[in-house]
């Protein structure tokens, strides 16, 4: 049947062209979705500039001042200081608290580590009666519960995990105001799934018995955020339900439009909102050129480990794959690191175990690729190292953030090869803005000149703040040369424009052999990776592009002519590669030393809180005393429990003060055990920026602002 098939041929041919239409339509989609956030983020930017001070508080609520006095400002302040422990606000704390306890919903965006927990714990003891708290994971969950126990804090949580009895008597509390509740911490199911729930909610409600909602790790709320969680999309019922309740919601991520999701899914339109800078002033972030041999790059990493971390503090490694993370794990072990790796293939409780060893201080590096996410309440992690890229700056800044969370010094490193762009480009591409995404963070590991922190602030539409020399394109002050590669990038884009001729694709990988075979001319001026720099270049600009087929077992991605070549190929736009003298590298290789070592006191104090912290009910041992507060007791020596109690507060002198001062005065005048060793050290620039770092850190922390 000749017509039939001359029929079904062409109906092919449509079919295919429908096809590319509808790619074309979803790229300009996902195009146009794009533009319109980074317009409503420009918009909010030019506003926050005309507005001076940075960090803003809500537009609505201008007038308002939340700095002012207020009448629980001296109880407020006791909470804070006699039962936290906590000698001064950070930045919008005191703020957020006196607006929540003036009944206002409140809108918290704040870097992690901030120190969101206290804008809720603080009004929950402060205010009459129970306080709701919804957290996404039951781990955070125990954290918390745990944390807050270990002060004499009545908090209490109904998950799957609580036991029949408990629940019983929770549930008295809530419908009698009998027993000793005073915050209460559920998951999001709670609130979509039990009626009985909600109805014994409704009944402490209505006695007037419900002091506020806190709703933490609210971007689960939004599909633009990385966590979307379905049962957060319930939970404007809270506020449906019981209207005059405040309550406020806290999230790291900053994103104009998870922000604005928020506040309409929670039925907060007129709160007030805090937003603090996405800055955190301590990380030390920098990126580091990843080699193709596998083992030189864990090598480098185990001796990063070994030379800045030797008093065994914590750290995480993010890898790509599963595999990858049990190799890493398993070579850095045959270092001499005790490190374990976690992944979602290991069951529930194998993972909670490796977290929970971490989190005490029995292992030190953990090895896992993004399932070890929201979870890491660990506030002294020193480094986060990706040994590949992440899909996104957003990712990229919400797994370095894991470090530092304490305020202290730590590092975040990053090894970035161009051949590793494609392996993350063809698990991103279907995502929405996914390769734009990824290109952004690509352009953040190519630069060889910009500050690190300046792509954050842009990415988060933030004015720009002085980095202070903490990241390597700051502190380093190396000869970064440009070189003119159009010649090499025309023959490049010529030789594809063959290939696709011939009806033939390439990875990038084969691309950059066959011009190392094609054009040895070439090959003789770039090397191999430099020239997959540049390919990696002509993709970010457009001059090339990705695309990608499916197979039975895989997604491969290609590299093909970019809608913007025929400018190289005309001559009409010139291609300058960044590159650096080889100075540069000798001093990014080496390892930054991250601060000064501990003193034997420190130490001392660090072994007392792991041994307190096994003896009161397994709390962690940051519970027990923050590495601030060692440092500080280290610094004043006190030698009796009142001078003690004016560093830790009342409730942490009463409960460990004897066995704290047993330590002061056996070990004040011991001499720091690595002093010698570390005068020797030729610490370059960037450490000793570190080191001042922790200095003033501590002195600000230590500052009562009441
Ligand atoms: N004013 C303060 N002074 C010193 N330490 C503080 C202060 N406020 C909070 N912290 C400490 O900072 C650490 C991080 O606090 P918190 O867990 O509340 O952070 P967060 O903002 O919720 O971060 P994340 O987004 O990661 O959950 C904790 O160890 C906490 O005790
Ligand atoms: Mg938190």
């Amino acid at each position: 049947m000749e017509t039939e098939d001359i029929i079904a041929e062409e109906l092919q041919n449509v079919e295919a062209e429908i096809q590319g239409v509808q790619d074309q339509i979803k790229i300009l989609l996902d195009q146009q979705e794009r533009l319109y956030e980074r317009q409503s983020e420009l918009q909010a930017l030019l506003e926050a500039s005309k507005d001076s001070s940075y960090p803003v508080n809500g537009p609505s609520n201008a007038e308002e001042n939340w700095s002012g006095i207020f009448e629980w400002d001296s109880r407020a302040n006791d909470v804070r200081f006699n039962l936290f422990g906590i000698s001064t606000y950070r930045a919008n704390q005191r703020e957020i608290i006196n607006a929540v306890m003036s009944g206002r919903d409140v809108l918290v965006i704040m870097a992690a580590g901030g120190g969101k927990s206290l804008c809720y714990q603080l009004p929950a003891i402060l205010r009459d009666g129970v306080a709701l708290v919804v957290s996404p994971l039951l781990s955070l969950i125990q954290d918390q519960v745990m944390g807050l126990s270990a002060l004499g804090i009545p908090a209490h949580m109904l998950t799957s995990t609580t036991n029949k009895e408990e629940e019983k008597s929770i549930y008295k509390s809530l419908e009698k105001g009998e027993g000793d509740l005073k915050i209460l911490y559920v998951t999001p199911e709670k609130i979509s799934k039990s009626k009985r729930f909600m109805s014994k909610l409704e009944k402490c409600h209505n006695a007037g018995r419900l002091s506020l909602i806190s709703i933490d790790e609210a971007h689960c709320c939004s599909q633009w955020g990385h966590d979307f969680r379905p049962d957060y999309k319930s939970l404007g019922i809270l506020k449906t339900q019981f209207p005059k309740v405040p309550v406020i919601a806290l999230t790291a991520t900053a994103t104009q439009k998870v922000q604005s999701d928020l506040m309409e899914m929670l039925h907060i339109p007129r709160c007030v909102k805090f937003v603090s800078t996405v800055n955190r002033p301590n990380l030390f972030y920098m990126v580091r050129e990843k080699s193709s041999v596998g083992k030189v790059v864990v090598d480098e990493i185990a001796e990063f480990i070994h030379h800045s971390y030797s008093d065994h503090e914590s750290g995480i490694v993010y890898c790509f794959s599963r595999k990858e993370c049990e190799q890493v794990a398993k070579e850095l072990r045959e270092k001499g690191i005790s490190a374990h790796h976690y992944h979602a293939d290991m069951d529930a409780n194998a993972r909670e175990n490796v977290h929970k060893r971490w989190s005490n201080g029995k292992l030190q590096v953990i090895v896992g690729t993004v399932a070890f996410g929201m979870g890491i309440n660990k506030p002294d992690v020193r480094f986060v190292i990706h040994h590949s890229l992440s899909k996104s700056m957003e990712t990229y800044y919400q797994e370095s953030g894991r470090a530092g969370r304490d305020g202290l010094p730590s590092q975040c490193l990053l090894y970035f090869r161009p051949g590793d762009v494609p392996r993350q480009s063809s698990m991103v591409f279907y995502e929405n803005s996914g390769l734009q995404n990824l290109y952004d963070i690509v352009r953040y590991c190519q630069s060889k000149r910009q500050c690190r922190r300046s792509s954050f602030f842009r990415h988060f539409a933030e004015p720009l703040q002085d980095c202070n020399g903490m990241c390597d394109n700051c502190a380093f002050s190396n000869e970064v040369k440009e070189l003119d590669v159009s010649r090499h990038a025309k023959v490049i884009i010529s030789l594809l424009q063959d290939v696709q001729e011939n009806d033939q694709r390439l990875t990038v990988l084969q691309l950059v052999d066959k011009i190392k075979i094609k054009h040895k001319e070439l090959g003789s001026e770039l090397n191999r990776e430099e020239i997959e720099k540049l390919v990696i270049q002509l993709i970010l600009d457009r001059f090339l592009k990705e695309e990608f087929q499916h197979t039975a077992y895989a997604t491969n991605a290609y590299v093909t002519i970019g809608p913007l070549a025929k400018q190289v190929l005309q001559g009409k736009r010139s291609i300058k590669l960044e590159m650096t003298s080889g100075q540069k590298k000798v001093a990014g290789m080496r390892s930054v030393k991250h601060s000064r070592a501990s003193s034997t006191l420190e130490l001392k104090l660090d072994e007392l809180r792991k041994e307190l912290s096994s003896v009161h009910g397994g709390i962690f041992p940051h519970s027990v005393l923050s590495t601030q507060q060692i440092s500080l007791i280290s610094a004043q020596k006190p030698n009796s429990m009142e001078l003690l109690e004016n560093i830790i507060g009342k409730v942490k002198t009463e409960k460990y003060g004897s066995r704290i001062l047993e330590q002061v005065t056996k070990y004040a005048d011991s001499a720091q055990p690595d002093e010698v060793k570390e005068e020797e050290e030729n610490e370059n620039r960037a450490s000793k920026r570190l080191k001042s770092k922790k200095q003033l850190i501590l002195v600000e922390s230590s500052d009562d602002e009441s």
